[in-house]
């Protein structure tokens, strides 16, 4: 297996979303949607977001990824995410789960813990949100059978999957935190480069690397929030290899 830590190794799986062109369903949130999507053709991928019922499972099966991101969630939302995990999960496509804001809501939590018994590649939380989902949400999603990669972002990304491999992702900048959906539209990166690749813990660690590289670049670029945006998409749609090889900081984890 190639090593997952590595600049070179990061660049090519960005080199193969580019030529890939993967198509990325994703219900999310009424406030990260245009970044998501703008993040995503930056990429090189093709964003849908459709949530209507009789539409949905079309574009989720004929999708490469699905993201599930359960910001507002609403009800025509709690309709949709089944229907699609359902037919994203059967045409063996890679799954997402961003479950934001848990831990404001105990209703939204025991919908995302429901959620946690279908085939997810990757769970995508902040630190609030994995204290709701229990502590380690990897051990917890081993013991119910199937093995998704977590990453728990922050100012240091972390990542691991139930076999042990873990990794520190420190690269990013504390303006990332000061836009919204930065941590959203970052789980629709980490879907397209799960749907390019048949290593997840990889794919997870090449996808938070290089939108966070990116994300370096733009806000040396920035005046502030409002400018980091456009040079966000800027940095992800020119990253180029020197870039990665340049500022990559990232380091594996002594395994458990
Ligand atoms: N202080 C920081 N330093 C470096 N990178 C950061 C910092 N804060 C956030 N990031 C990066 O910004 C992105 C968003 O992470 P964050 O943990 O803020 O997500 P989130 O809380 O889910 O955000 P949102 O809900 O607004 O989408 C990640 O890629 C993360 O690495
Ligand atoms: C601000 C906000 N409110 C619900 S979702 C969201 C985007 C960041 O998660
Ligand atoms: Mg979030």
């Amino acid at each position: 297996m190639e090593p997952a830590i590595d600049a070179d190794v990061i660049f090519d799986a960005l080199e193969r979303v580019r030529r890939t062109v993967p198509r990325v369903h994703v219900i999310t949130n009424t406030v990260a949607q245009t970044l998501t999507a703008n993040v995503l053709l930056a990429l090189g991928a093709v964003p849908s977001m459709t949530i209507a019922p009789a539409e949905v499972a079309a574009f989720a099966e004929s999708a490469d990824a699905l993201l599930i991101n359960l910001g507002t969630l609403d009800e025509d939302r709690r309709q949709a995410i089944p229907r699609a995990v359902h037919a994203a999960s059967a045409a063996g496509r890679p799954c997402v789960l961003d479950p934001v804001f848990i831990d404001r809501s105990p209703r939204r939590a025991a919908y995302a813990r429901k959620l946690l018994h279908e085939s997810w590649s990757a769970i995508r939380v902040n630190a609030a949100e994995l204290d709701a989902l229990g502590g380690t949400g990897s051990t917890q999603a081993a013991n119910i059978g199937f093995s998704p990669v977590l990453a728990v972002t922050g100012s240091v990304d972390r990542v691991q999957d139930s076999t042990g491999r873990a990794a520190s992702l420190a690269n990013g900048h504390p303006l990332m935190g000061r836009t919204t959906a930065t941590g959203c539209a970052g789980g629709a990166v980490l879907a397209a480069f799960l749907s390019c690749s048949d290593d997840p813990f990889a794919s997870v660690c090449a996808g938070l690397s290089v939108f966070n590289v990116a994300g370096e670049i733009a806000a040396a670029r920035a005046r502030g929030p409002g400018s980091l945006v456009p040079e966000l998409l800027d940095a992800l749609y020119r990253l180029q290899r020197t870039d990665i090889q340049d500022r990559l900081a990232a380091t594996l984890d002594p395994t458990e």
